[in-house]
């Protein structure tokens, strides 16, 4: 069977039913970016993918900022917002509160000095790997493993004025070298570790 190619949607399927059925504010990951009744943080998403997180993020008010330094993925990402743009007056709503650079975040984060980051590096592989999604393993053979994801961190550490979230599977490994986050929101199979900029300073004296 050939298999379908790797696409970016943001009107329909698994990221159109989050937009109207999913949990708003209450999921884990606008909690963990700091979203609180009247308060939405603008969003840097230094690790944009398919642009699942920085869709959501959007749909629920915020400023994003998406960076991705995979050629393809950056073209099928900025196609699928002129797409959804195209689509309806809510879908441009959405797309308008999103922008999308291309380029390696550990160079464009220190321009930005950002207040809140994501970041969801590819993860590492899963022993049961029949179980990660197809577009997942797709988007696996374009872009790798993201070797590079302690740096990553350490340069969000680094610049990020108020907190970073990193998007880790629950029970993969802990990236080395890195401080502890300040609290963790822990879902069914996903992890956030938050980290607040103002404890984590204290935390490394
Ligand atoms: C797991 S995917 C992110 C999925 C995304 N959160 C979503 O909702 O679709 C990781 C993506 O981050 C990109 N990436 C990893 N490290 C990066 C970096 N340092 N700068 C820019 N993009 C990066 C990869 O090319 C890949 O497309």
């Amino acid at each position: 069977m050939t298999e379908t190619p790797l696409t970016v949607d943001f009107v329909s399927g698994a990221v159109d039913y989050r937009r109207r059925k999913g949990g708003g504010r209450g999921q884990a990951l606008p909690r963990a970016l700091g979203f609180r009744p009247g308060i939405t943080p603008d969003i840097v998403d230094a690790t944009a993918g398919l642009g699942r997180d920085a869709f959501l993020l959007a749909t629920l008010g915020a400023k994003v900022t998406m960076l991705e330094r995979n050629d393809l993925v950056h073209d099928l990402l900025q196609e699928a917002m002129v797409r959804a743009s195209d689509t309806s007056n809510t879908h441009a709503a959405i797309i308008a509160r999103m922008t999308l650079i291309k380029g390696d975040a550990k160079d464009i984060l220190p321009e930005l000095k950002p207040e809140t980051v994501l970041i969801d590096p590819m993860h590492p592989p899963r022993g049961k790997s029949a179980l990660v999604k197809n577009e997942m393993r797709q988007l696996r053979d374009l872009v790798g493993s993201d070797t590079d994801c302690a740096e990553l961190m350490r340069v969000a550490l680094a610049t990020t004025l108020k907190r970073v979230v990193l998007k880790w599977p629950r029970r993969a490994k802990e990236i080395e070298g890195l401080i502890k986050p300040s609290h963790q929101i822990i879902g069914k199979s996903t992890r956030y570790d938050v980290f607040m900029m103002i404890q984590a300073t204290a935390d490394q004296s």
